[in-house]
C-alpha cells in the first residue's frame, strides 16, 4: 500500500479523456478531428476554424480513442483505493458535456469485462484488497457501505431508498464532512452486492427521468463508497481508521444556447448550471492567489456536497471527458480550461485513524453541547413568551409602543424556533451517524437483509420481479426491456412476463406491471404468454399500444415475437424478448432488428406507421382532390403527411389533457383542422378548442358585434374574429360553444407546443398551457405563407357559402376571365397596388372567406345551422411584392371560382 503522499501529490489529479467519433458524427460529416494528443500528457487544439490559434494544454494523464477501460482504471481508480486502505478519503468526478463520455467512463457497461467503467472495477478490486488483508492478518476487519445519490434542479435524492424518493438535506460537520441526512447507507460484501445497487439506482434513475419525460441523464450522480476497517497493532492493541471514496457523474456541462432548451427544461438546465457554474466559480476562488475568502461553497448542494474533495480531507481526481469533433470545439475548450484551472487546486487528506468508540464519544459530547444549547434556546423561548405574556400585560394601556415590543418579540421568538428547529434537525442527523458507527456485525447484516426486502418490494410495486415466474425459468421466460434515449438509462427496467396473463397499467392495485407516464391508463393492455413460447398484446379500454410502430387493434390483438418494439402509452417502448420464441418478427417494417435497440428510430418507425385518425380522414380525402387537381400528386402527397403528423400530434397532446385538470389547462382537446389562406390553399393545423357551458356561448359576443362593424365600416380589411355555435355539426361529446384557444401549424406544434405541454405535465405548472384568447392564430407563420386572410371553415360551409352568394357568383366568373386575360404582376410594391385594383385584385378582397361572412348579416351568420367553427385573423401584408404560390399549370392563383364547381 502507498505511504504518506508528498504536498504536491494532494493538488487535484486531472486526466482527460477523448471518446472516439460516434456514428452519427461519421455518417453526418462531422467527424473532422479537432484535436491531437501527444506523448507528455498534452492535449494539442488544431487551428481547425478561423481566427483561431492552436493551443496545447497538459495534464497528469491524457487517455485518447485507443485507451481501454482498464487503463483508465490503472490511472485513475487503483490509487483511489490505496489511499482508502491507507485511511484517506478520495473523490474522482467525471466532468464535460452530454455525449462526451461521462457515464460509459465511471460505470460503463457494468455486464462487460472490457466496457466495464471506473465503479464496477473499483468495487471489484476493493473486494479483492479486502481479501488479500484478511488473508494476511486474521485480526483484520473491514465493512464496506455504499450510497448512492442524485441531485436533481438542486434537490438531493436517496437512490438506494427502498421507499418513496423524498428531498434530503445536506449538513456540514466539521471533522466528519457533509452528512446527508437519512441517505440510506447499505452495509456491502461483495461485488455482486455493489452491482445489484448500482442497477437499482440505475432503475430509480431511469423511473424518474421516465416519468418526467427527460430525454437524457440531467442529474449529477454520487455514489459513495465508505470503508471502516479494524487492523491489529503489532506492539498489540488496534487501529481503526475509515475513508470515503466518492465517484461523481455530472450532468452536461453544455451552454443553454446551444442545447436549445425552453421551458421547464431551461429551469432544469439553470438548475444543473446553478451546480456547475458554482464549482467553477469555488475553483476560480482556490486558485487565485492571496484570496482570502471563503469559496461559495454553500450556493450549491454539489459543492457543499465535494466540499471536502475540493479543498478539504480528501484526494481527489477530475476526469474530464471532451469529444474530438469540431462541432463541440467551444465546449472541449471550455472543458479543457476547466480542467487546468483544477489542476492548481490543492486538498489538504489527513488520515482518518480515529476509533469508533473515539467517534461515538465525539459525537456524543457534541450531541451533548448541543443538546445543552437546544435547552437554554428552549429556556430563552419559554422566557420570551413570558416576557410577551407579561408584557401584554403591563402595557394595555400604551397600545402602540406594546404592539411594537410584541413585533419584535415574536420575531425574535420566531428566530428562537428556527433555532431550534435547526439543532433538532442536526440532532437527528448526528443520531443517524453515530447509529451508524454503533451497529454490532449482526445489526449490520440485519439492516442489510431489511434494506434488500424494502428494494425487492420497490421493485415487486413496479412490476420488475419474478412472482408468478418458476426461478429456474427465469433465462427462458419472456420479458420487456426498455429502450431510452440516453444510453445510460436504456435496458435499465426489466418486466418479467410469466405464464398466463399480465396486465399493464398505471393503476399498481389491478396491475402487475405499474408503468406512470403519458397516455397509460389505470389498465392500457394485457400480455399473455403460453408456455413461454408464444405472446400476444391485446389493448384494453382503448389503450395505445404499438407493436413495431403499428397500432394495435383491441379486437384483434397482437403476436409479439422476440425483438419486437414494443410501445405503451407515449412514455415507454420496449423491446420484446422472448428467449424460446420460434418465429422470426413480421409485423411492421423489415428493417433488421438491431438498428431499432436506438430509441429515435424506434420512434422514427412509429412516425412512419402513424396514420391520419379515421374520424379526420374523410375531410384530408376531400382536400387532397382540391389540391391535386390544381397542384399536382406532390403537393397532395406533402398534405397527407401533414395530416398524418398533425393527427399524431394531436394525439399526443389529447393523451396530456386526459391525465391534467381541464380547468387548469383551458383547453377541451386538440383537433386536427384544415386550414385555407387567401389563394384558397388548403393546409393542415393542429387547432385547440375550448369548450364554454351553454349559458356563455353568445355568438360574436367575444369581439363585440357594433365595434366589429365600426371598424370594418373603416377598414375594408379588417376581418373580426367570429364564433359559430359548434354543437350541431361537431357532434362530440362536450357541450356549449367552442373557441379556438390556438392555432398552430403543425411543425410549430411539434417543435414548441408539445415540449411545453411535456414539461407542464412533468412538473404540473399548467401555466404553461393558457390558451391565447386575444390572438389564437399567433401560432400560424404567416411570414411562411405570405398570406393575408387565413381561414378555418369546413370545406363544405365554405363552398355553400359561396354557392349562395349569386351575385357574388357572377361577378366571380367575370373577375376570373378578367384575370386569366391579364397575368397578374404582384412582385413589387407597384405591381401590388396594380393587382389591387385590377377586378381580381378586388375580387379577391370582396371573395375572402373573411369578407363572404361579413357581406352576410349578423343575424344570419348566428342562425347558420351547420356553421362550424370559424376564426378569422387579418393580418397586413408583411411583404410588398407578395406572391402568390404557382399552380402546377405555371397560372397565377387567385380565389377562384373553381371550388364551387368541384365535387368533392
Ligand atoms: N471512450 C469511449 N469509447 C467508446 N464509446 C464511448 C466512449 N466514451 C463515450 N462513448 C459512447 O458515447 C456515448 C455517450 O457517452 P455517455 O453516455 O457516457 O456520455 P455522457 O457524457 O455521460 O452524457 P450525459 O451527460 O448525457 O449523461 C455512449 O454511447 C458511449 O457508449
Amino acid at each position: 500500500m502507498a505511504g504518506q503522499e508528498s504536498v504536491e501529490a494532494n493538488n487535484i489529479r486531472v486526466a482527460i479523456r477523448c471518446r472516439p467519433f460516434s456514428a452519427r458524427e461519421l455518417t453526418e460529416g462531422s467527424a473532422t478531428p479537432a484535436l491531437e494528443i501527444h506523448p507528455g500528457a498534452t492535449v494539442l487544439v488544431l487551428p481547425v476554424q478561423e481566427a483561431r490559434a492552436s493551443k496545447s494544454f497538459t495534464y497528469d494523464h491524457v487517455f485518447g480513442f485507443a485507451d481501454t477501460q482498464e487503463a483508465l482504471f490503472q490511472a485513475a481508480g487503483v490509487q483511489l483505493l490505496e489511499n482508502a486502505l491507507n485511511a484517506y478519503n478520495g473523490c474522482i468526478f467525471a466532468y464535460g458535456q452530454t455525449g462526451s463520455g461521462k457515464s460509459h467512463s465511471m460505470v460503463g457497461d457494468v455486464h462487460s469485462e472490457a466496457e466495464k467503467g471506473l465503479l464496477p472495477r473499483a468495487c471489484l478490486q476493493l473486494f479483492s484488497m479486502l481479501d488479500t488483508a484478511r488473508a494476511a492478518d486474521a485480526r483484520f476487519e473491514a465493512t464496506v457501505l455504499a450510497s448512492y445519490l442524485e441531485i436533481y434542479n438542486e434537490k438531493v435524492f436517496d437512490l438506494l431508498s427502498g421507499s418513496d424518493r423524498g428531498e434530503l438535506q445536506i449538513r456540514s460537520h466539521p471533522q466528519l464532512g457533509a452528512i446527508v441526512g437519512n441517505l440510506t447507507e447499505c452495509p456491502v460484501e461483495c461485488f455482486a452486492e455493489a452491482h445489484e445497487l448500482l442497477d437499482f439506482g440505475a432503475t430509480r434513475r431511469a423511473v424518474g427521468a421516465t416519468q418526467m419525460n427527460a430525454a437524457s441523464s440531467r442529474s449529477h450522480a454520487v455514489f459513495t463508497i465508505q470503508v471502516r476497517m479494524l487492523i491489529a497493532c503489532s506492539a498489540g492493541g488496534s487501529v481503526e481508521s475509515q475513508a470515503k471514496i466518492h465517484f461523481v457523474d455530472l450532468a452536461g456541462s453544455e451552454r443553454q444556447k446551444k442545447s436549445g432548451a425552453v421551458g421547464d427544461r431551461l429551469k432544469e438546465g439553470i438548475g444543473i448550471n446553478l451546480s456547475l457554474t458554482t464549482l467553477g466559480r469555488v475553483i476560480a476562488d482556490l486558485t487565485k492567489p492571496g484570496t482570502r475568502s471563503v469559496p461559495p461553497f454553500r450556493d450549491s448542494k454539489l459543492t457543499l456536497l465535494l466540499k471536502d474533495a475540493l479543498m478539504g480531507n480528501s484526494r481527489t481526481c477530475l476526469l474530464a471527458c471532451i469529444s474530438p469533433s469540431v462541432f463541440n470545439l467551444d465546449e472541449t475548450i471550455s472543458t479543457l480550461e476547466f480542467a487546468s484551472r483544477c489542476k492548481l487546486v490543492k486538498t489538504n487528506a489527513t488520515k482518518n485513524e480515529q476509533s469508533k468508540l473515539d467517534v461515538i464519544d465525539k459525537l456524543t459530547s457534541e450531541k451533548a453541547v448541543i443538546e445543552a444549547l437546544l435547552h437554554e434556546e428552549k429556556a430563552k423561548s419559554e422566557n420570551r413568551l413570558a416576557e410577551l405574556q407579561r408584557q401584554e400585560k403591563h402595557y394595555q394601556e400604551a397600545v402602540r409602543k406594546e404592539q411594537e415590543l410584541r413585533l419584535q418579540l415574536e420575531s425574535d421568538y420566531k428566530v428562537q424556533q428556527e433555532k431550534e428547529l435547526e439543532m433538532t434537525s442536526q440532532l437527528e442527523a448526528l443520531r443517524g451517524v453515530q447509529e451508524s458507527f454503533t451497529l454490532n456485525q449482526a445489526q449490520i447484516n440485519a439492516k442489510r437483509e431489511h434494506l434488500q426486502r424494502q428494494r425487492e418490494a420497490e421493485l415487486s410495486k413496479l412490476g420488475m420481479n419474478f412472482d408468478g415466474l418458476d426461478l429456474v425459468d427465469v433465462h427462458t421466460a419472456p420479458k420487456l426491456v426498455n429502450l431510452h434515449p440516453d444510453p445510460a438509462l436504456k435496458g435499465c427496467l426489466v418486466y418479467y412476463l410469466p405464464v398466463g396473463e399480465t396486465r399493464i397499467g398505471s393503476d399498481a392495485g389491478r396491475c402487475r406491471v405499474t408503468l406512470v407516464g403519458l397516455n397509460i391508463d389505470a389498465e392500457v393492455c394485457i400480455i399473455d404468454n403460453t408456455d413461454n413460447a408464444d405472446l400476444s398484446v391485446k389493448p384494453i379500454g382503448g389503450g395505445v399500444v404499438r407493436v413495431n410502430g403499428c397500432m394495435v387493434n383491441e379486437a384483434a390483438g397482437c403476436l409479439l415475437r422476440d425483438g419486437d418494439r414494443l410501445a405503451i402509452g407515449r412514455a415507454y417502448i420496449f423491446r420484446v424478448q422472448v428467449p424460446n420464441g420460434k418465429r422470426p418478427s413480421v409485423v411492421g417494417s423489415d428493417v433488421l432488428r438491431e438498428d431499432f435497440d436506438d430509441f429515435e428510430k424506434a420512434m422514427e418507425e412509429i412516425s412512419a406507421c402513424t396514420e391520419v385518425d379515421p374520424q379526420w380522414e374523410n375531410g384530408i380525402q376531400k382536400a387532397m382532390l382540391l389540391v391535386m387537381s390544381d397542384f399536382g400528386s406532390e403537393a397532395a402527397g406533402k398534405l397527407l403527411s401533414q395530416a398524418r403528423r398533425a393527427s399524431e400530434a394531436c394525439e399526443m397532446a389529447n393523451g396530456v389533457l386526459r391525465q391534467m385538470p381541464a380547468e387548469k389547462t383551458g383547453v377541451s382537446k386538440f383537433e386536427l383542422s384544415i386550414m385555407f389562406n387567401a389563394n384558397g390553399l388548403p393546409d393542415v393545423c393542429v387547432v385547440a378548442r375550448r369548450f364554454l357551458p351553454t349559458s356563455a356561448s353568445p355568438v360574436i359576443a367575444e369581439t363585440g358585434a357594433s365595434s366589429a362593424a365600426d371598424k370594418a365600416a373603416s377598414d375594408p380589411s379588417y376581418s373580426p374574429p367570429v364564433v359559430f355555435d359548434d354543437r350541431e355539426e361537431s357532434g362530440q361529446e362536450e357541450t356549449g360553444t367552442a373557441l379556438s384557444a390556438g392555432i398552430w401549424e403543425v411543425e410549430k406544434f411539434w417543435k414548441e407546443r408539445l415540449p411545453a405541454m411535456y414539461d407542464a405535465f412533468s412538473t404540473s405548472s399548467f401555466a404553461l398551457l393558457e390558451p391565447d384568447q386575444a390572438d389564437p392564430g399567433r401560432n400560424l407563420n404567416l411570414r411562411h405563407w405570405e398570406s393575408r386572410v387565413w381561414s378555418e371553415v369546413s370545406l363544405a360551409d365554405f363552398r355553400s357559402l359561396l354557392a349562395e352568394n349569386d351575385q357574388l357568383k357572377q361577378s366571380l366568373h367575370t373577375a376570373q376571365e378578367a384575370a386569366s386575360a391579364a397575368a397578374v404582376p404582384r412582385k413589387s410594391s407597384r405591381g401590388r397596388a396594380a393587382w389591387e385594383a385590377s377586378p381580381l385584385g378586388k375580387l379577391s378582397r370582396a371573395v375572402s372567406p373573411a369578407s363572404l361572412l361579413r357581406s352576410s348579416s349578423a343575424t344570419r351568420l348566428t342562425a347558420l345551422p351547420t356553421g362550424r367553427q370559424a376564426q378569422f385573423i387579418s393580418t397586413p401584408p408583411r411583404h410588398p411584392d407578395f406572391a402568390p404560390p404557382q399552380r402546377s399549370d405555371g397560372q397565377q392563383i387567385g380565389l377562384e371560382p373553381c371550388e364551387r364547381d368541384r365535387k368533392f
